[in-house]
């Protein structure tokens, strides 16, 4: 019988609001499954998508999955053949890293059919490749946390240097996921190119407060730091209801909203799980005043990333 393997990588939340592109973290349960199985065929071939829609691509050469995986191959010299099926759990467009998801997996379980000659940290230098192919830029602040779990900090690119942060106890997340659909590389090009002395500074300072608010397990130093400068003020126009539910979610005790990767999804950070509780209550609320479908999920932060099943 041909080998298989089949492995799970969650969904994230990147940027969190003042880490554009350099900070993530994992989501519980949210995610998708990868099987690779060994062939006598050379070659890469994606053989089975379930959870699409029917809307991704079978092509190597355009599926996260064989991208990431052929990124790894090139390295490694393997010159047989594997065959994917890919297992959706995540919608597309969302803001969940659903591309990174796909990548995170599909590497996970091939480098386990090679014997693990690389550990996570090194494969996230092939998963950005996935998502160069995915949305035009190989950022790393979804691949990052879907594999490695926890807050991920990437502070280099060149190269990537990727940095394990702590998690607090009793932080939770939720997530509103409202039925529209945003490309990353659309929502990409509505950034502006420069930014001021001023945003600069305001930005460092309250992605260094955050990181310490992680280190020091504090709430208020957390709540004080989720801003963010550069993405929101554009993107949160794309977003109907991105402000009234902020508004909302200020009154009942949640530490702070934004957008979760380029969105349309909303992350609310809560001190605990009652709290994001009622967060989820009052964002069905916010989307159904304004005739929005909304998905709302509760999770703890996933320390353990993209695991073989
Ligand atoms: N395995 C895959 N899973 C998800 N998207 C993929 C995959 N392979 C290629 N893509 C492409 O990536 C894009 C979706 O990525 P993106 O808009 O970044 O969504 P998300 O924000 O959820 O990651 C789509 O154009 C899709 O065709
Ligand atoms: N840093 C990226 C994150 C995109 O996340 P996604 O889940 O929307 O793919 C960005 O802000 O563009």
């Amino acid at each position: 019988m041909k080998k298989s393997i089949r492995a799970f990588a969650p969904a994230t939340v990147a940027n969190v609001s003042c880490g554009f592109d350099i900070l993530g973290f994992a989501i519980d349960e949210l995610g998708d499954q990868v099987e690779v199985t060994l062939s006598d065929e050379p070659g890469l071939r994606v053989v089975l998508i379930e959870g699409d829609g029917g809307r991704l691509p079978y092509e190597a050469e355009k599926n996260t999955c064989t991208v990431a995986i052929q990124a790894m191959l090139d390295q490694h010299g393997f010159d047989g053949g594997m065959e994917i099926s890919l297992y959706k759990g995540l919608p597309l467009g969302s803001g969940m890293g659903s591309s990174a998801a796909s990548a995170a997996a599909a590497l996970i379980a091939a480098n386990a059919l090679l014997g693990e000659p690389y550990d996570k940290k090194e494969l996230v230098n092939f998963a950005v490749e996935a998502e160069r192919i995915a949305c035009g830029a190989a950022h790393a602040d979804n691949v990052a946390p879907s594999l490695l779990g926890g807050f991920v900090l990437i502070r280099d690119y060149h190269p990537l240097d990727v940095i394990k942060l702590p998690v607090p106890k009793g932080l939770f997340c939720t997530l509103l996921h409202p039925h529209l659909e945003l490309n990353t590389s659309d929502s990409r090009s509505v950034l502006k190119k420069q930014l001021s002395l001023k945003d600069a500074t305001i930005q460092s300072g309250n992605i260094a407060g955050l990181i310490s608010g992680l280190y020091q397990s504090d709430f208020n130093l957390i709540s004080r730091s989720l801003k963010d400068v550069i993405a929101e003020p554009t993107r949160a126009l794309l977003i109907p209801g991105f402000y009234e539910l902020r508004l909302a979610i200020q009154r009942i005790g949640a530490l702070g909203s934004g957008i979760s990767g380029s969105g349309p999804t909303i992350f609310v950070l809560s001190p605990s799980r009652k709290v994001a509780e009622e967060v989820a209550t009052v964002g069905q609320e916010v989307f159904a005043q304004i005739g929005l479908e909304v998905d709302a999920f509760i999770s703890e932060v996933n320390d353990k990333g993209a695991y073989v099943i």
